[in-house]
């Protein structure tokens, strides 16, 4: 099945020009998340934690006080899989969300996570 295939550098590179954050990193794809403190690096563990069940499909997470590490590989596949750059989409997009100018939403402006 393609999402079981192992990406070539070429094709991860290509991928990860629409989440530019993230690196290939000795067989990883990889993203570190700043944040103003434990709390919020707590919430980032959690809402990764949700994609990740959510998908059948876990990341290593490494956290400290104010950041938190993702790094995903396939471990079945011994590679970087469309899995991986899927889940890395989605988190990206999770994380990264905030409400827009237009939304009813006021959203937090500061002391966010990076
Ligand atoms: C049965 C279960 O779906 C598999 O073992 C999944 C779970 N999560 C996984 N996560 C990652 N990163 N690699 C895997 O190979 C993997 N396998």
């Amino acid at each position: 099945m393609a999402d079981k295939e192992v990406l070539t550098e070429e094709q991860i590179a290509e991928h990860l020009k629409k989440i530019p954050e993230w690196k290939l990193q000795e067989g990883w794809i990889t993203r570190v998340y700043k944040t103003p403190g434990f709390p919020h690096t707590l919430l980032v563990a959690n809402t990764i934690g949700y994609m990740a069940e959510a998908a059948d499909h876990h990341p290593d997470l490494e956290l400290g006080y104010a950041r938190a590490k993702v790094k995903l590989q396939t471990h079945s596949a011994k590679g970087i899989t469309m899995k991986d750059i899927e889940l890395a989409t989605q988190i990206e997009h999770s994380i990264g969300w905030k409400p827009g100018e237009d939304s009813a939403l006021e959203g937090k402006s500061k002391n966010w996570v990076k």
